[in-house]
């Protein structure tokens, strides 16, 4: 039988009745007032529906191209907006498997993670049907020369909280928990409020491990990789946390982790950041757009990040401690903060930036006994 792994999440003790009927019939579903969540099997789009929503997936209703395929707008017919991703060829063929981790996926709902509204397959196709989030993705809105949004701090802080949230749901509320593998700007995207919403989560599964999305990556975006993930292929919950102090990054600085040309060339913006760090000149990091911003809080931003990056994976925080670091006006204790790791690309360097500062590599340390925030600090 196949089942889907998160669909028991929530379903109180009490509810044991129902409980068997979730894992005897998977798409069972119950009225919300008994039951915490509600079991629903993926909605099926057919292809016709998704060729005259797109204008049959003309290049005028393209709207990117990732590792996982290609995305168009699409507009159903009840005038709905919709984002239509249709999956490349190297996604996993069998429809059955398929079928479950999409199921998975369009299970998984939390304010900031993209929604699935549905799939369809047809042939050798495999689409994927999400909400479309009219203010793109961070990469459009905020870096780079063509940036179509002018982003105040207020807009940016509540960016790195949501997708901080977004992320400790991921892997620390889910059971069993996702890591996302690619986080990055380009996968988080804005909705009308510019709230961010985390994309492509759970989409990994989908692909043979050896092949396109990860050698896509490398060879582009690698300024987000943590170390251990791409030269040791150690994938855990810690890959996303380095990822996301990455992404911090950007959004405070306005600027793309894709570039190595910082501090003066030739450095990451996670090198540089460091450096900075070090010298006492975080706030030379700060995007020069940014006219007004409480100082102290963009700088503990930008240790948070520097704290997600550590090159020792156990070092680094949770998602969820990553929250209460963001959100709270806590004190950070910087005693306790090594050194980032990178990886700048296959053939060029990589390593971790050590200067001045402790570098333990030791895999002893437990997050645990680790006491990132010490003090509540009173509210200017
Ligand atoms: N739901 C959506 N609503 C609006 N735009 C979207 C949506 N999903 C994706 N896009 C746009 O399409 C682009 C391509 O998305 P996609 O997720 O396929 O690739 P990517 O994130 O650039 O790369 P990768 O597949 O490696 O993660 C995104 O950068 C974004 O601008």
């Amino acid at each position: 039988m196949l089942m889907n792994p998160y669909k028991l999440k929530k379903i109180n003790t009490h509810d044991h009745e129902r409980c068997i009927m979730v894992l005897l019939f998977p798409s069972y579903t119950f009225t919300p007032s008994c039951a915490e969540v509600s079991i629903t099997k993926t909605k099926n789009f057919t292809y016709n529906l998704l060729v005259g929503a797109t204008n049959n997936f003309h290049r005028s209703n393209k709207i990117g191209r990732g590792g996982f395929g290609t995305v168009y707008k699409g507009v159903l017919k009840n005038g709905r907006e919709v984002a239509v991703k249709v999956l490349s060829a190297e996604s996993k063929q069998g429809e059955r498997e398929f079928m479950t981790e999409i199921d998975t996926i369009s299970n998984v709902k939390h304010p900031n993670l993209v929604e699935l509204l549905g799939c369809c397959v047809y042939g050798h196709n495999r689409i994927l049907v999400y909400e479309y989030l009219e203010n793109s993705s961070i990469d459009r809105a905020l870096l780079g020369f063509r940036k179509s949004l002018k982003l105040e701090w207020e807009k940016r802080s509540a960016i790195c909280m949501g997708t901080a949230r977004g992320l400790a749901y991921l892997h620390e509320e889910l059971v069993p928990h996702i890591v996302h593998r690619d986080i990055k700007a380009s996968n988080i995207l804005l909705d009308e409020d510019l709230q961010p919403k985390i994309g492509d989560f759970g989409l990994a599964k989908l692909f043979p491990d050896n092949i396109t999305h990860i050698s896509t990556k490398i060879a582009g975006t690698t300024g987000y990789l943590a170390p251990e993930y791409v030269l040791g292929g150690q994938l855990t919950l810690k890959a996303d946390v380095y990822s996301f102090g990455v992404l911090t990054l950007e959004v405070v600085s306005g600027r793309s982790s894709g570039n190595t040309n910082y501090g003066g060339g030739g450095k990451l913006l996670m090198e540089w950041a460091w450096e900075l760090y070090e010298e006492g000149k975080l706030l030379d990091l700060v995007d020069p757009e940014l006219e007004e911003f409480p100082k102290d809080e963009v700088i503990k931003y930008m240790k948070v990040a520097l704290f997600c990056a550590q090159a020792n994976a156990s070092r680094r925080p949770l998602m969820s401690q990553v929250t209460e670091m963001l959100s709270r006006n806590v004190r950070l204790n910087e005693d306790q903060l090594t050194p980032p790791g990178f990886f700048e690309g296959p053939s060029q360097k990589s390593g971790m930036v050590s200067k001045n500062k402790s570098s333990d590599t030791s895999t002893s340390h437990q997050m645990s006994s680790f006491p990132i925030t010490t003090t509540e600090v009173s509210p200017r």
